[in-house]
């Protein structure tokens, strides 16, 4: 295959570039009355209008044939057929197995993986159920009211947004609290207002081996012992989801409280997991599975509509064409919609940790842009703050929108609020101020010429700016599983894209190592020389004041 930059889909693209450039998107919408109705596609309960990005029809194309060339279709399928995409770590990457529910098998090595797919969501609605309804008790006898769930990076921020997110679907039977950080006071905060009887611990870890959860776990297992109770009673009070289960055993689980998952499903896309089951005890059962539901029917609409038509295949070609084109080097994420304001950190780590890479999958270096940062928080507090340098600092950072249609106990001047906001945000940017607006504005003010026209600079707004807007009717489990799964397959799609292996993360590995060096020095088991002398100084420095009582 020719190098991605000489082929000439993508030589097409920087020709283009060239004209766009010199276009101004507001111009574009005056003289095409058809741009929006044009440049929608609705599918899954969510609504797309990509009419605000800096594309002609022709852009449109050329990016489209980029794709079909770079054989994203056949990437795609390798991907669902179980393939080993992720050739460092060789392993398949199948998450999409996970909300299989066309009652086809998957195979991986040579076996169908769907039967203990469905046993495992079997147990999850099983121990959900015997949770919720008091059937599993606490050592003493009490019914579980808190669950306390340990884990980091996948193993926590999936849970823990879609919780918040679906915060209207809450169960009253218990209370879901998230601890990610090894920082003790985080914790110590959570434990402190636990009744050790009716707490139970869920330990997410699937390699089983991250510093902070098995610290965390230790610390909780201590609290729990400190409390009164015993050894014995641990098994009614802590069960792990691990695909570690030698490890999660030897470290005192029983066997029975475990529940599997598989090498085949990446951190960052194990929410499908178990490593959703305290989303399960949060929401309930049958709203986990409508998760589940929604982003199988992603994976459906990504296999089969076409690429005009297809939801993660345009937003993850606009994101080529800005990264690549026009020199963006981040992507802002706005959610308008208090309980998805999470949305931006769980896509950082989808996005960055999948595609924040520097050789492709043979190993070469690569000469082009790859992932770009993502950012934001929930709108409309964003617009009192950063949205000053969207709107006029250097360069250009596209934007998704979201936004539901309809939210739970609607007060209708509130939700017209923020979405005149969101609207108006994505028209701003879009638009921006003429120098001569600005100039006309400034009339009768009393500012002599040289002010008057002094001030205009200021107040003028370049305008064309790119923005997605993403509307559904409301955030329910199956939107928000349809939502997450878009952007896992976007993501997806630039990582073929760019010839990246968007499933392994040696960059955080390192740090792994490293962090526990660097504890083995603090906690004196390390000779000095094995540091450099910044990071033996930082110990050093550490060890004045926190020396051995
Ligand atoms: O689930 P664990 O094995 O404890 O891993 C937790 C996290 O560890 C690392 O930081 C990885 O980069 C993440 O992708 C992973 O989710």
């Amino acid at each position: 295959m020719t190098t991605l930059t000489e082929s000439a889909q993508w030589q097409t693209l920087e020709s283009l570039a060239q004209l766009v450039e010199k276009e101004h998107m507001r111009d574009w919408f005056a003289s095409d009355a058809n741009r929006a109705a044009d440049m929608n596609v609705e599918a899954c309960g969510l609504f797309l209008d990509f009419s605000k990005n800096r594309v002609t029809k022709d852009v449109l194309k050329a990016l489209f044939d980029l794709a079909d060339a770079r054989g994203v279709a056949q990437h795609r399928d390798a991907m669902f057929n179980g393939d080993i995409i992720n050739n460092t770590e060789g392993r398949a990457v199948l998450h999409t197995a996970l909300r299989n529910f066309s009652g086809q098998p998957v195979i991986v090595d040579g076996e169908d993986v769907m039967p203990e797919v469905l046993a495992t969501l079997d147990k999850i609605e099983a121990f959900t159920h015997s949770v919720h309804s008091g059937e599993h008790k606490g050592y003493t006898g009490k019914a579980i009211k808190h669950i306390v769930a340990i884990g980091i990076g996948g193993s926590f921020l999936g849970p823990k947004i879609m919780t918040e997110a679906l915060k209207p679907y809450q169960q009253d039977a218990v209370k879901v609290h998230f601890v990610a950080n090894v920082d003790g006071c985080h914790i110590t905060d959570v434990l402190s207002a636990m009744d050790h009887e009716d707490t139970l611990i869920v330990m997410s870890s699937k390699s089983f081996s991250t510093q902070e959860t098995l610290q965390n776990t230790l610390t909780a297992k201590d609290w729990f012992l400190k409390q009164g109770g015993t050894q014995e009673d641990i098994a009614r009070h802590f069960v792990a989801v691990s695909s570690n289960v030698k490890a999660a055993t030897e470290f005192g689980i029983a066997e029975e409280n475990i529940f599997p998952m598989w090498d085949w499903v990446g951190g960052r896309y194990s929410l499908w997991s178990a490593i959703g089951l305290p989303i399960s005890l949060c929401l309930g059962f049958a709203n986990f599975k409508g998760l589940l539901e929604g982003a199988f029917a992603m994976d459906e609409h990504f296999k089969t509509a076409p690429n005009e038509q297809n939801l993660p295949v345009i937003l993850a070609m606009l994101g080529i064409w800005y990264r690549n084109f026009f020199g963006a080097q981040s992507h802002v994420m706005l959610p308008y919609y208090h309980y998805l304001r999470g949305l931006p950190a769980y896509v950082q780590q989808l996005d960055m940790e999948s595609n924040g890479k520097l050789v492709t999958q043979d190993g070469d270096a690569i000469g082009y842009e790859t992932g770009p940062i993502i950012w934001g928080s929930e709108g409309t507090n964003g617009q009192h703050s950063f949205h000053q340098l969207i709107h006029q600092g250097h360069g250009v950072i596209p934007a998704d929108f979201l936004m539901p249609l309809n939210v739970p106990n609607q007060d209708d001047t509130h939700h017209a609020m923020l979405a005149s906001n969101c609207f108006g945000q994505a028209q701003a940017l879009m638009q921006g101020k003429t120098f001569a607006d600005c100039y006309a504005d400034l009339a009768d003010k009393g500012l002599d010429e040289a002010e008057r026209k002094r001030l205009a600079q200021h107040k003028t707004m370049p305008g064309n700016k790119p923005s997605n807007t993403i509307l559904f009717e409301k955030l329910d489990p199956f939107t928000l599983g349809a939502l997450v799964a878009m952007y896992e397959h976007k993501v997806f799609v630039q990582g073929v894209i760019w010839q990246l292996n968007s499933f392994d993360q040696w960059g955080v590995e390192l740090g792994k190592v490293l962090g526990n060096q660097v504890l083995a020095g603090i906690q004196g088991n390390t000779e000095a020389e094995t540091f450099d002398s910044s990071t033996q100084n930082l110990i050093n420095r550490f060890k004045q004041t926190n020396a051995p009582k």
